[in-house]
């Protein structure tokens, strides 16, 4: 059944400072004022409290700093503050960092989820009414498609990075708690999502900062892999949707219908950055360098998002042009945040993988 929250409804958000989780949390905490939203995060590189500036001062929000991995913080943080839901969005999500440093994708997506299902069990102790743990997930837990076909709620797992090998896990672990311990849940698998606040390791921010520098655009293989792209507030209003409307136990696949080789969406982001940045047609294109592909590289991933759409009545309401466009003006509008986030380890980073 869906479930109707009254006032007096405290969410927790975990990774609400990072990129999806801040318009998750921007969104909640506007559109619920009777709900009380507490944000952990921990702020790693790519966990920003620049991201929420605007609603930081609001009544019905808290931040606090914490491990999802530490499960005797997790313990006391749900003793002491009795959550009524929780949006789970806290993960390592970088399919390239995952390859270097798989463990910590094990540590922070299976781990760190493990621990708040324990605690939700422990804390709600069998009393679910009104209780729902809300688990964001991804379409790459399906694996790679071919040139046809879309990833139903029906297709059958099989994560081919260790990114999506962990949230597979965890998607698993959430599931088994739904059967084992009778835990309310709802699960939803996105694909790519891209807009302002996205730290520019990911495909569309890291060629608009490079674009910005003049800096090479290093497309993986031959630029044919095929992405579904969705802009984040259409995911934050699916996320909306599904937590209070969802079916207990169901999963939901969320994209825009908007697929795009690779090659081709950086074609018409350099095209849309010259306009902006008043450089001669063409210009931006010469950046684009063809490297080494990623290792396990996925070709493509397409969402059929019929059911969220027929079901609870989401379907996305921004197209790619128009979100890139909005997307581009951020960046360019904010250049202290792309600054800030220019410092530090993203250039070490940097750095590292191209060797710069
Ligand atoms: C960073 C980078 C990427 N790429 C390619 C690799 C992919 O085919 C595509 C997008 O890569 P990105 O790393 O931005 O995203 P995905 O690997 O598709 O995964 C993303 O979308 C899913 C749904 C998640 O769940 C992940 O958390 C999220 O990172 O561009 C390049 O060609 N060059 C580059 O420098």
């Amino acid at each position: 059944m869906p479930i109707s929250h009254g006032q007096n409804h405290t969410v927790l958000i975990t990774g609400g400072a990072g990129f999806i989780g801040s318009h998750v949390v921007r969104k909640m905490v506007m559109a619920y004022p009777g709900y009380l939203i507490v944000n952990l995060d921990k702020l790693t590189y790519a966990g920003n409290l620049e991201n929420l500036k605007d609603v930081e001062n609001y009544p019905n929000y808290r931040f606090i700093k914490g491990d999802i991995a530490d499960g005797y913080f997790i313990n006391d943080l749900f003793s002491n503050w009795n959550f009524d839901g929780v949006i789970h969005l806290a993960a390592e999500s970088h399919v390239d960092r995952s390859i270097e440093e798989p463990l910590e994708f094990v540590k922070t997506n299976v781990l760190g989820t493990v621990n708040l299902l324990n605690a939700s069990i422990q804390n709600w102790k069998k009393n679910y009414e009104r209780k729902r743990f809300y688990h964001i997930s991804t379409d790459e837990v399906y694996g790679s498609l071919g040139d046809t076909g879309f990833f139903s709620e029906k297709t059958s797992y099989k994560p081919n990075s260790p990114y999506s090998a962990s949230k597979a896990s965890s998607d698993h672990f959430v599931r088994s708690y739904g059967e084992t311990y009778g835990l309310p849940y709802v699960i939803s698998n996105c694909s790519n999502n891209y807009g302002p606040y996205q730290f520019p390791e990911k495909l569309i921010p890291l060629f608009i900062n490079n674009i910005i520098q003049n800096k090479p655009l290093p497309v993986y293989g031959n630029g044919k892999n095929t992405r579904d792209w969705l802009f984040v507030e259409d995911h934050a209003n699916a996320i909306d949707l599904v937590y209070h409307k969802g079916i207990n136990k169901e999963s939901y696949n969320i994209g825009g219908f908007n697929e795009r080789q690779n090659i081709d969406l950086v074609k018409l982001l350099c095209s849309l950055m010259d306009k902006r940045l008043f450089r001669n047609e063409g210009e931006s294109e010469k950046l684009i360098t063809f490297v080494k592909d990623r290792p396990g590289h996925d070709l493509r991933y397409a969402i059929d998002a019929t059911k969220i759409n027929k079901k609870l009545g989401w379907k996305s309401s921004v197209t790619l042009e128009e979100g890139l466009e909005m997307t581009i003006d951020w960046y360019l509008a904010n250049d202290d945040w792309l600054n800030h986030v220019n410092s530090g380890e993203y250039q070490d980073y940097y750095k590292m993988r191209y060797k710069q």
